[in-house]
């Protein structure tokens, strides 16, 4: 998918001016509240008009001032989901999910009700109301409801953030899944720099109405890392654990990472701060952190007041922070080796 927008919106005392050029399936846009994320959605689905300008979406121009182009909503063939689920409460699963393929005209469905059911996992949820589902299961019947309508594209705002921790790990397999077997791109909004990571190929970047950048979401945590309250989130795949004095040993990069009881007994992904890793020049006699690794610094980078440390550990990448005064007195610099001592109850698991 390309997506191609130069155009002027003015709302109130709020301008959005925007110069954008992205490609790629899974694209996040990001900025901060008031910033323009959701007049930008709303302005692709052709819920509101921008003043000037163009938007073309492969190519086809949905809007275009000088021609006088302004596809309707239901032409643009964008399907929306919302935050909030919006599931007719009058009608079961099944309906809900067929209001989508019905609107679609035939000659341009390419997607059953079957199978999205399947992929979706909500085959055994047809007969329900929307009353008796719970926050995933109907975030889920939505956007089954969504790709039903056989959209160009899928364009999403905050579609996660009413969701649990729990339950919104969980959807963005999904998404990911749907995008990938229906050939269905989507645009999503996230304040989240995790989903962004989990979910997107390229992010544009809003503040106060501008395009502040298109960037890879991996670097845009490394630009946010010394701003976020919580750092740059490590995400890292653990293997199967064992009970170990008390603690679980999982897998991880050839060597095995301690964790406290409350991690589960499975594999997963965990999350891990950049702030809880601890550098050590060399090896510490006594300490605490029940995991000790040796590691080799691959990178620096600055991020607000911190500095990134990019650590190869056994082949695998850890980010860990400091101040810089703290870098320069450890004398960490690329090729330099280090011991990072973690926690057992810094992981969290997603
Ligand atoms: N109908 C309107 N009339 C006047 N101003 C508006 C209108 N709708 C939105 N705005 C203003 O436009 C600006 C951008 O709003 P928008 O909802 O696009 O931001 P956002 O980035 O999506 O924010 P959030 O993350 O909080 O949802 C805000 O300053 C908002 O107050």
């Amino acid at each position: 998918m390309e997506l191609q927008l130069q155009l002027r919106k003015q709302q109130g005392d709020f301008a959005l001016e925007l110069d954008l050029k992205v490609s790629g399936e899974r694209i996040g846009i990001f900025g901060p509240s008031g910033s323009g994320k959701s007049t930008l959605v709303n302005l692709l689905a052709g819920l509101a008009r921008p003043d000037a300008g163009q938007i073309l979406l492969d190519g086809q121009p949905l809007f275009d001032s000088s021609n006088r182009i302004n596809l309707l909503p239901h032409r643009r063939r964008i399907a929306l989901v919302f935050q909030q689920h919006g599931l007719f409460p009058h009608l079961t699963v099944r309906k809900n999910l067929l209001y989508g393929y019905q609107r679609c005209p035939a000659a341009e469905r390419r997607i059953e009700l079957a199978e999205v059911a399947e992929v979706l996992e909500i085959t055994d949820l047809m007969g329900q109301m929307p009353d008796t589902l719970s926050g995933g299961q109907s975030q889920r019947v939505a956007l089954g409801r969504a790709i039903l309508a056989s959209p160009r594209l899928l364009l999403m705002d905050e579609p996660l953030s009413a969701l649990d921790d729990d339950l919104r790990y969980r959807i963005i397999p999904y998404l990911n899944l749907v995008s990938e077997r229906f050939r269905i791109p989507f645009v999503f909004i996230s304040h989240s720099l995790v989903e962004m990571r989990l979910m997107a190929d390229q992010v544009a970047v809003l503040e106060k109405g501008q395009l502040a950048g298109v960037v890879a979401p991996e670097e845009l945590a490394r630009q946010r890392m010394g701003q976020s309250a919580s750092g740059y989130i490590n995400l890292l795949e653990l293997g199967m654990p064992e009970e170990q004095e008390g603690l679980l040993a999982f897998p991880w990069a050839g060597q095995e990472l301690l964790l406290s009881g409350g991690a589960g007994t499975e594999p997963g992904t965990f999350e891990l701060s950049s702030r809880d890793i601890i550098l050590c020049k060399r090896h510490p006699d006594a300490i605490s952190a029940r995991n000790l690794l040796p590691c080799m610094v691959r990178s620096l980078f600055e991020s607000g007041k911190k500095t990134g440390i990019e650590l190869d550990c056994n082949g695998s990448s850890l980010v860990a922070e400091v101040v810089p005064a703290a870098a320069q007195e450890l004398q960490i610099t690329p090729g330099s080796t280090v011991w990072a001592a973690i926690k057992a109850s810094a992981f969290r698991r997603l």
